[in-house]
């Protein structure tokens, strides 16, 4: 069986510097996939690609059999591929629950979305329970915590049922409880989804990371457990030839 995403050869140059240079990497349907490397690795370029805001110069982009490579953002996301950017998508006057529908209505054919309906569809309702937001669907999105606001994006990607997830460091500025409870949210949507996490946090790798690839240089340097990338010691020459603070977040 082949992987739900197959990436093969890829390069990306942008004004004739190499930003991804003849990367391979394989995802299985079903994984929770997490992509780390030094900065600058290429990390944030490889999910541009994969969504089609950046095109590469050479490479095939293999979703479920598809090619997106050449395709626009928009089809990409009707295929079943959702992301999340590093600035927030979010509608500060609409409630949380009106965030959620106007995310899933980018996936429905537009006669649903003439028709009137009673109450949230099964989809908003979903992304309501999985995030645990329920209880503030009412609530204008502008209140929310900065935990609840990067929950409720994670939502509305959910909302419009995708295959595949594409998450750039859904962490960063979260206080300790808040990363708990995205790492276990995580593990619930990789239940019935593929997640590709960008993170940097060394202790949330730890805790709930399975499979990890390190980019390096714009190519997969290393692939494996949490501890055998730990213990590699190309990723620790990498990390120490960076900066002394990240390579003992990751070699300690
Ligand atoms: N639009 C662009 N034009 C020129 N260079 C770019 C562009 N986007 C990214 N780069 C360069 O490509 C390289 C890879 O960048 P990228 O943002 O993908 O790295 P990253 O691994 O996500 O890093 P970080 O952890 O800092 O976010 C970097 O050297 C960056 O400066």
């Amino acid at each position: 069986m082949s992987a739900l995403l197959e990436i093969r050869g890829l390069d990306v140059v942008f004004d004739g510097f190499r930003a991804i240079s003849g990367l391979d990497l394989s995802v299985e349907q079903g994984e929770l996939r997490f992509l780390i490397g030094p900065n600058g690795a290429g990390k944030t370029t490889l999910i541009d690609v994969v969504t089609g805001l950046t095109r590469p110069a050479a490479g095939t982009v293999r979703f479920g059999g598809e090619e997106l490579v050449g395709r626009r953002e928009h089809e990409i996301v009707r295929l079943g591929v959702g992301r999340t950017f590093q600035t927030s998508v979010v509608f500060e006057e609409l409630t949380v629950l009106e965030n959620l529908d106007l995310a899933a209505s980018f996936r429905r054919p537009l006669w649903s979305l003439l028709r009137r309906r009673r109450g949230a569809s099964p989809a908003v309702e979903r992304a309501l329970s999985t995030t645990g937001l329920s209880g503030l669907a009412g609530q204008r999105a502008g209140i929310l915590s900065h935990g609840q606001r990067q929950w409720l994006e994670i939502g509305m990607l959910i909302a419009q049922e995708p295959r595949l997830l594409l998450l750039d460091e859904p962490v960063a500025g979260m206080s300790l409880d808040e990363r708990a409870r995205t790492g276990e949210l995580l593990t619930e949507i990789a239940r019935d989804h593929t997640v590709i996490v960008v993170e940097h946090d060394m202790d949330f790798l730890r805790r709930y990371a399975s499979q990890v690839t390190v980019l390096h240089e714009g190519a997969v340097l290393v692939e494996g457990s949490v501890e055998q990338v730990r213990a590699d010691p190309r990723v620790q020459e990498v990390y120490l030839g960076r900066a002394r603070e990240e390579a003992g977040d990751v070699v300690r």
